[in-house]
């Protein structure tokens, strides 16, 4: 019988030591794979845990690749299980990017108002 993992199962193999990644719905152990791969190790520790069908599909893998998965194979995810939700990384806080530039602007002002002042007062 298929196992089923959940979201929340995979994405706790997320480690060099132990790393799981999901493509088109199946779970995948990467573990041992991952010193094997010829596009590198670190593609796949950046997505242990998580859906890699995305960047495996993007990367287009030959039909050899394709073939490969069925070794790593470990069962398929819980669709009902609850979804890891990822909080994005909070972007710059725009007002504090605003004061920034409003200084530099200000900086700005002030270093052409002085050459300004230096050439008028030349004559
Ligand atoms: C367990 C899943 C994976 C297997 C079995 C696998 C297998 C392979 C194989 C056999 C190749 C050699 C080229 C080919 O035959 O297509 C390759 C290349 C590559 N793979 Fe993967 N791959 C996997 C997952 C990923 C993932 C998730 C990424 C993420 C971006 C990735 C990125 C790459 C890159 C960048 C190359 C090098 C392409 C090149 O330089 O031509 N792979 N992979």
């Amino acid at each position: 019988m298929t196992k089923l993992y959940s979201y929340k199962e995979i994405a706790e193999h997320n480690s060099e030591s132990d790393l799981w990644m999901i493509i088109h719905g199946k779970v995948y152990d990467c573990t041992k794979f991952m010193e094997e791969h010829p596009g590198g190790e670190e593609v796949l520790l950046d997505l242990g845990g998580q859906d890699a069908t995305g960047p495996f599909a993007d990367i287009g893998h030959s039909d050899d690749a394709v073939k490969m998965l069925e070794d790593l194979y470990v069962g398929d995810v819980d669709k009902d299980s609850e979804p890891i939700v990822r909080v994005a990384a909070e972007p710059a806080s725009t007002t504090t990017g605003g004061e920034g530039n409003g200084v530099l602007i200000l900086a700005l002002v002030a270093v052409a108002a002085a050459i300004v002042f230096y050439f008028l007062n030349q004559k």
